[in-house]
């Protein structure tokens, strides 16, 4: 959020945002998350990955997610030794090579959760999306650090051992517009903001929560960022599906012309007071 700037025309900030949704290619189609249990060995957990994917794909899911870190343990410890260097591809990125290869022989979108990533001397948490021909389509980089300390329940730092990424992550898919973020970066109501008005129809944040804010918070800051956004969970905040720890992979169908129907019963973008309050999209601006 932002003052506005001295130029700004409140009669202008009321009226509809320029950005419309746009039309997706596919209107209904299957989605299915991927929840994985993941142990030390990476070539398992690869081909543990691969079968998931491969069994959700056989039930007609066209959108595959899989979670935060699936490649290796989730700790700062794990992070180097379980990165991959993804621009090298091949055998410098097993897991990348995997996701690719499948997404292209199952003619799937895949999200592909995330891996520790390793470029010039730094490491990222990274999730890359894959077309239905296996083609990388964008990369987002965990723009906000989990960063922790709750004494006696939870301390964890990841900046300790990877780089924020820089920039919001838009991708245009077979089954629509998606706007990617990465688990923590789910508390930031800005960046689901700003992927709504870029005309995302699907906001997706591969995860591993805490057990200590997890229970608490996963569900309701999904259904937070769907109500205020009007994208799916549902986009009234109902939750289409759910499943607990365990390891299993959920199929729901994604139904985008609620999209436009929630919107018209709840006209919030209409209704919204730029001339009182404004999100600016720094990259916009910057491209001016
Ligand atoms: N991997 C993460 O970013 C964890 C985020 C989390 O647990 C939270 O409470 O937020």
């Amino acid at each position: 959020m932002a003052a506005a700037p001295s130029s700004f025309r409140p009669e202008e900030a009321r009226s509809p945002p320029a950005l419309e949704l746009p039309t997706p290619p596919l209107s209904k189609f299957k989605v299915a998350l991927c929840q994985l249990s993941v142990t030390a060995d990476k070539a398992r957990n690869i081909s543990h990955a691969r079968a998931a994917i491969e069994a959700a794909a056989a039930k007609g899911a066209k959108l595959v997610l899989l979670p935060e870190i699936w490649n290796g343990p989730y700790s700062n410890d794990s992070f180097p030794e379980y990165a991959e260097d993804i621009e090298a591809g091949g055998d410098a990125a097993p897991s990348f090579s995997m996701m690719s290869e499948v997404a292209r022989s199952l003619q799937i979108t895949l999200v592909g959760g995330s891996i520790a990533e390793r470029s010039n001397n730094n490491l990222y948490n990274t999730c890359c999306i894959f077309g239905s021909d296996g083609k990388l389509k964008g990369k987002h980089r965990k723009i906000h650090l989990f960063d922790i300390d709750i004494p006696g329940k939870i301390t964890f730092k990841e900046s300790k051992t990877l780089t924020a990424g820089q920039n919001p992550t838009v991708v245009d898919t077979d089954v629509g517009r998606i706007g990617i973020g990465i688990c923590y970066d789910i508390r930031f109501q800005e960046l689901a903001m700003l992927y709504a008005a870029r005309g995302a129809h699907l906001l997706c944040y591969p995860g591993a929560f805490n057990m200590t804010t997890g229970p608490l918070h996963w569900e309701l800051l999904q259904r937070a960022r769907a109500a205020d956004n009007q994208v799916l969970v549902g986009p009234f905040g109902e939750v289409i599906a759910t499943t607990e720890h365990e390891e299993t992979t959920i199929i729901a169908e994604i139904d985008y012309s609620l999209i436009e129907q929630r919107r018209q019963f709840l006209p919030l973008q209409y209704q919204r007071r730029g001339d009182l309050y404004q999100l600016v999209d720094v990259q916009r601006l910057g491209s001016q």
